[in-house]
């Protein structure tokens, strides 16, 4: 009888989850193959609005137009445009830039995340990223679910349009060599999330918006 009991005892389903596991239940053994089990697991997005799901997202780094080309391209389209920076700063009642001040890139990136979570689940429109939201992993998977326009840009383009007061807390002091810095370090990132890429360098915002609707097949 009691050993019965014991062998229905609920265990969970052994899949590697968040947060404290319940008494008795193990992470799942690996192979000798199998690459090791990180230490923290993703953050676990909450499900789809159904039906919802942005027309594209945009991502690229600083200087790319990420911001300047969605708004015309829901323009374009008659959708609604979202622009994660600016959802942040509405939830906190901070700039970016200040958040980076006062509570440093950490917390940044962690409400950044949260705002991307919410708004890929909730916005039926196009959504622009912040250009360092793709550097989170939990981010990076829920994009695999999207279709994501990449916009690319060279270093001096880029640094030409961010400018010298740029009001963009990662590029004070030395804009091109910290920006040289970022591109180089996430380049692989911004593929690897993208659905197409289009190279803005020669092109102005009109003309990407262009590329991008062609993309897309409207
Ligand atoms: N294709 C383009 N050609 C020339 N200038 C552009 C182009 N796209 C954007 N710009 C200009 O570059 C500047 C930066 O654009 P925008 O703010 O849209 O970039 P972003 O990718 O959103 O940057 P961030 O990652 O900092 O949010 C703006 O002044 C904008 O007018
Ligand atoms: O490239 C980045 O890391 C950033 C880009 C901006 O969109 C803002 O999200 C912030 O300034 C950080
Ligand atoms: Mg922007």
């Amino acid at each position: 009888m009691r050993r019965a009991r014991r062998r229905h005892r609920r265990r969970g389903d052994g899949r590697a989850r968040r947060g404290r596991r319940p008494a008795g239940e193990v992470r799942r053994r690996l192979r000798r193959r199998d690459r090791p089990q990180r230490a923290h697991l993703p953050r676990e997005p909450e499900p789809p609005v159904t039906g919802t799901r942005p027309v594209v997202v945009v991502v690229g780094p600083p200087g790319a137009g990420k911001t300047t080309v969605a708004e015309l391209l829901a323009d374009r389209l008659g959708v609604r445009v979202r622009d994660t920076d600016q959802d942040v700063e509405a939830n906190e009642g901070e700039t970016v830039q200040d958040i980076f001040v006062s509570r440093g890139e950490p917390v940044f990136r962690e409400l950044e995340a949260a705002a991307v979570a919410e708004a890929l689940r909730t916005h039926d429109g196009v959504l622009a990223l912040g250009g360092g939201a793709v550097m989170d992993e939990g981010t990076r998977a829920q994009l695999a679910e999207h279709t994501v326009a990449h916009l690319d840009v060279g270093l001096a383009h880029a640094a030409a349009r961010v400018g010298m007061n740029s009001g963009r807390p990662l590029l004070m002091g030395n804009i091109r060599g910290q920006l040289k810095k970022l591109m180089d370090a996430r380049r692989p990132l911004y593929n690897e999330v993208a659905t197409f890429t289009i190279d803005t360098n020669d092109l102005t915002p009109d003309e990407v918006v262009d590329r991008v609707l062609k993309e897309l097949g409207r």
